[in-house]
Formats: C-alpha cells, sequence, structure tokens
C-alpha cells in the first residue's frame, strides 16, 4: 500500500486489517469491487492464496470484471483485452516482488482502443443486464 501512495495512488485498503489464517475472503472482495463498480476510474486488487476464489467473488459483483492476474502479461492483456476494473492476485504464488510488478502492469495499462474487445465486454454487460444471452454464430 505504501508503495502505491508512493506512486501517487490514493489506496483504499478493505481489509481484513488482522491476520487470521482462517477468516472468510468473500465479505472483502465483494465489498472492494461493490466500491470499485460504485466509482468509475478506479480499480480494485483482491489477494488471496492463489488470487482464485477473491476473482470469483469480486466477478459476484454486477458490473465488475476482475481477472485473475498471475504474471504480468495476463496483467497487462485482463486490462487491455477485458476492460478489468479488478485483478485477483495469489498472495502464495509470487514472490513480493513478482507481486508488485504484477498490481504495477495492471494499473499502468488502459484498455486497448480495438473494437472488438469493447464489443465483446459489451455483450457480458447486455448478458448481466438482460439475463438474454449473446447469440451464438450461425453454424
Ligand atoms: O481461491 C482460493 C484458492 O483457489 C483461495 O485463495 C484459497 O481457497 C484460500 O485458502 P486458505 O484459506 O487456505 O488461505
Amino acid at each position: 500500500m505504501a508503495h502505491l501512495e508512493k506512486q501517487g495512488h490514493e489506496v483504499t485498503d478493505i481489509g481484513p486489517h488482522v491476520y487470521d489464517a482462517d477468516d472468510d475472503y468473500p465479505a472483502f472482495c465483494v465489498e472492494t469491487a461493490l466500491r470499485v463498480v460504485a466509482d468509475e476510474g478506479s480499480r480494485g486488487i483482491v489477494v488471496g492464496g492463489s488470487g482464485n476464489g477473491e476473482q470469483i467473488a469480486a466477478n459476484k459483483v454486477p458490473g465488475a470484471r476482475a481477472g485473475l492476474a498471475w504474471s504480468v502479461e495476463t496483467a497487462k492483456l485482463c486490462r487491455e483485452h477485458n476492460h478489468a476494473q479488478l485483478i485477483g492476485v495469489g498472495a502464495r504464488m509470487h514472490t513480493a516482488e513478482e507481486a508488485v510488478e504484477i498490481v504495477e502492469a495492471f494499473l499502468a495499462t488502459e484498455v486497448s482502443p480495438e473494437e472488438r474487445h469493447a464489443r465483446r465486454v459489451q455483450q457480458l454487460l447486455d448478458y448481466e443486464r438482460t439475463g438474454t444471452p449473446p447469440a451464438l454464430p450461425e453454424a
């Protein structure tokens, strides 16, 4: 957090503020995603053992797009192609230095201007809003 603040980011720590190996991640991840969706332009990082359950929890919030970022490249791609506002990072999967690189890559990347990515994101937003699945292409 201090590292990101030093870089000029305004950081909110949703917690947990005390380490408890037995606590449950959904509340933290859902709260993070709710705040990110409500604050356009903000980004969220959900951290856990693998980052997987954490990004699944964040993705339950309507409008949230959370990707599992397990490398610098996947961190960049989930922003560029998937317009992710959040990433899940696996605390047990990386060194602290690697995790910082992954988070920095995500924060430094903007969405791709290529139309096909926006089109796909829109299809998911429409599905979320209407419940009607995107049409399968004709065989
Ligand atoms: O989604 C996950 C793994 O895929 C979580 O990170 C994991 O289940 C957390 O486990 P623990 O309570 O052992 O830290």
